[in-house]
This record gives C-alpha cells, sequence and structure tokens, in this order.
C-alpha cells in the first residue's frame, strides 16, 4: 500500500485552503491506524486542533493515550503524581526532531519523554530520507523514521525527494509544525540545511547537536564519521558534543552545551563516534529537559545558560 499519500482513514477538513492543506496532507505519513483510544484524565486536555484530521480520528489525546499504553509500563513512580509534581505549572512541550539517519538520539529524547524526565512530547518528526513503504517493509527507512512509525509520531518528509509529485516549501513545512503546536525543533543527525524561514519562524527556538567540540572541526562537509576522521587526523587530544542554536549557517550558532571525551592514541573513528555518541544522548536529554522547564536564560552578552535545576543559582 502506498503510504506516502496515505495519511489516515477518515474524513478531513481543513482551515487551511484546500490546495495547500492537500499539499500538507500528502506530506505526513501517519500510522494508518490509531490503536485504541485510552482516555486518561492527565491526557484528555491535551487535545491539539490539528486542522489537516477529523478529531475523531487523530487527536494528539489518541496518538499521546496510544504512546502511553505503549510506553507507560516502563515509567517509575505514579505519573500523574510524581512527574507533575517538580513542572506544576510548567506547560508541557511540544517537540518536533530532524533526522536523516539512524536517530538514536531521537530515540533517547523520545523514552526521555516518557519516562518523564523531559517535560514534553515529540509531536512529529521531519527527515528528508523516508522511503514510503507498504505496511511491512521498513527495510528501506531511515532508522529514525521507522522507530517513529513504531511509536506512532506522524513523519513528515523534508526535503523532499527532487522527483517529488508535488513541491513541498520551507513555508509548507511551517505550517505543518504550527499545526503541530510545536514549541521547539532538535535537529539530531539532520544533514540538510535549516532554512532562513524556518529560523525566523522558531527564533531561540531550534537546537542541532553536533559530533565535536565547535567551533572547531564544524561547517559545510563535517557531519558523521567525517568528523570523528578530522578529528583523529589532528592529534587533538579531546573531543566531544556540543549543542547549539541554529542559525542559517552550518555549526555557527550560540552554543549552548558541550560535553568533552579524550581520544586516545589508537583510537579508531568508529571508536571515537561511540564514545562521543554515548554523551550525546545524555546531553540532548539534559539540554531538552531545561528547555522544557524553561531553564534557559542568556547572559548580557547573549551567551545561552542553563540553569541547573537544582540550584537556580548555577548555571552550566
Ligand atoms: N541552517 C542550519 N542548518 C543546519 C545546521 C545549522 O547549524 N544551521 N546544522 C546541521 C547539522 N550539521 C552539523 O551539525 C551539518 C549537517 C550537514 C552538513 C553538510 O555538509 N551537509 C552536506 C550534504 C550532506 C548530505 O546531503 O548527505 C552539504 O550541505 O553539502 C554540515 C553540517 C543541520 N542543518
Ligand atoms: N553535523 C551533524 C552531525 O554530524 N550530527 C551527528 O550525526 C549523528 C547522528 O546520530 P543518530 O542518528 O544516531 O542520532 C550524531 O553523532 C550527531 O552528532
Amino acid at each position: 500500500m502506498e503510504t506516502q499519500n496515505i495519511v489516515h482513514r477518515g474524513s478531513f477538513h481543513s482551515a487551511f485552503p484546500s490546495i495547500l492543506s492537500r499539499k500538507i496532507h500528502r506530506a505526513l505519513t501517519l500510522p494508518i491506524h490509531s490503536s485504541s483510544k485510552i482516555h486518561s484524565s492527565k491526557w484528555a486536555s491535551l487535545k491539539i486542533h490539528c486542522p489537516f484530521y477529523s478529531d475523531t480520528l487523530l487527536t494528539k489525546t489518541n496518538l499521546q493515550c496510544s504512546r502511553k499504553s505503549v510506553d507507560k509500563v516502563k515509567y517509575k513512580g505514579i505519573p500523574d503524581i510524581e512527574e507533575d509534581k517538580p513542572k506544576a505549572n510548567i506547560r508541557r512541550k511540544n517537540i518536533a526532531v530532524f533526522v536523516s539517519g539512524g536517530g538514536s538520539n531521537f530515540r533517547s529524547i523520545y523514552e526521555a519523554t516518557v519516562d518523564g524526565s523531559v517535560h514534553g512530547d515529540i509531536v512529529v518528526l521531519v527527515t528528508n530520507n523516508h522511503v514510503p513503504q507498504s505496511m511491512y517493509a521498513y527495510d528501506a527507512d531511515c532508522g529514525g523514521a521507522e522507530y517513529a512509525r513504531d511509536k506512532h509520531i506522524p513523519i513528515i518528509v523534508f526535503p523532499k525527494k527532487k522527483d517529488a509529485q508535488e513541491v513541498f516549501s520551507a513555508e509548507d513545512l511551517v505550517i505543518a509544525l504550527r499545526s503541530f503546536k510545536v514549541d521547539f525543533i532538535l535537529l539530531a543527525g539532520y544533514l540538510k540545511l535549516i532554512p532562513s524561514e524556518l529560523i525566523r519562524a522558531y527564533p531561540k527556538s531550534i537546537l542541532n547537536i553536533h559530533p565535536s567540540l565547535l567551533p572547531a572541526f564544524g561547517g559545510k562537509g563535517y557531519y558523521g564519521m567525517k568528523v570523528h576522521k578530522a578529528v583523529i587526523a589532528s592529534g587533538a587530544r579531546y573531543s566531544g558534543a556540543t549543542i547549539h542554536y541554529v542559525d542559517e549557517q552550518y555549526d555557527t550558532g550560540r552554543i549552548l552545551a558541550q560535553r568533552v571525551v579524550p581520544v586516545l592514541a589508537k583510537d579508531t573513528a568508529e571508536e571515537l563516534a561511540a564514545r562521543v555518541l554515548r554523551e550525546e544522548h545524555k546531553l540532548y536529554v539534559e539540554v531538552a529537559a531545561a528547555l522544557c522547564e524553561e531553564r534557559i536564560t542568556y547572559r548580557e552578552d547573549g551567551v545561552p545558560l542553563i540553569q541547573s535545576k537544582e540550584n537556580p543559582n548555577n548555571y552550566r
């Protein structure tokens, strides 16, 4: 079954001009069947007005409940009490994650939204590497898209392949993200340049993780294993992970957080990559938690800081 143009079954209505909503409708890939509706008081209020779908079929309530029903068993503690207690007065945030490949950072952030470490939900995945598949043939998809489908997270393809039937512009992407009420965009191994339309639409709300200590080993051509090979070839004794705000160029936005790892004398690029990736997973969850708990502040010179959860007078 060609799923690229099938978004979900059921009536379709839109607050947008029909041509536009049809375009966005086609760019979205949703699970063909949302799983059973398990209504809980906690999630009922999270229903979003999603102008592309009939409310009876696809609402955040259904998606959240189906996700919670699958992942709730992993939750430690009493969800409606402990999970809410530390963030009682802070609105739960909506997150879009952008991936191009395996998606291990995406998975660690998703798991943190389920176990309560991150006070937010991943409401949509964006990838440039999603191949429309039958319901049963996952192998040609990128790992991130496959995981999103397993977790009933909607997928948007951007940019679309050059031979795609229809253009799906940066403006269309902004409209689609607004419809999911996205608060923050987290790039996690996304290999395309984010267009300025998106940067303008989400000021100080788009982050990227890069596998080196920026500004070293960043910029066009520095991604994936290319970064680690360059670090090793340079003789650098330290590398690490950097999370920074996204601006119009690759890797030049304000640095928000870093973690350092040693580069060992006999390291292969793969060994260094694995050591950095382990730190990335921890760092991105810490940063996503701070974002969703509104613990990001700015120094007078514009440098972003993360306020410590334990002591608000301490910053990282
Ligand atoms: N506007 C921005 N867009 C993106 C940023 C950013 O900082 N500003 N970060 C990148 C992620 N990234 C490093 O962290 C990065 C990704 C890709 C490249 C690159 O050279 N890409 C190649 C194409 C690769 C491909 O299509 O397979 C290229 O542009 O020639 C450099 C850095 C995400 N977007
Ligand atoms: N310049 C961008 C870049 O190189 N990003 C890197 O791609 C990997 C994605 O892994 P993942 O798909 O398993 O999260 C991560 O190491 C991330 O830092």
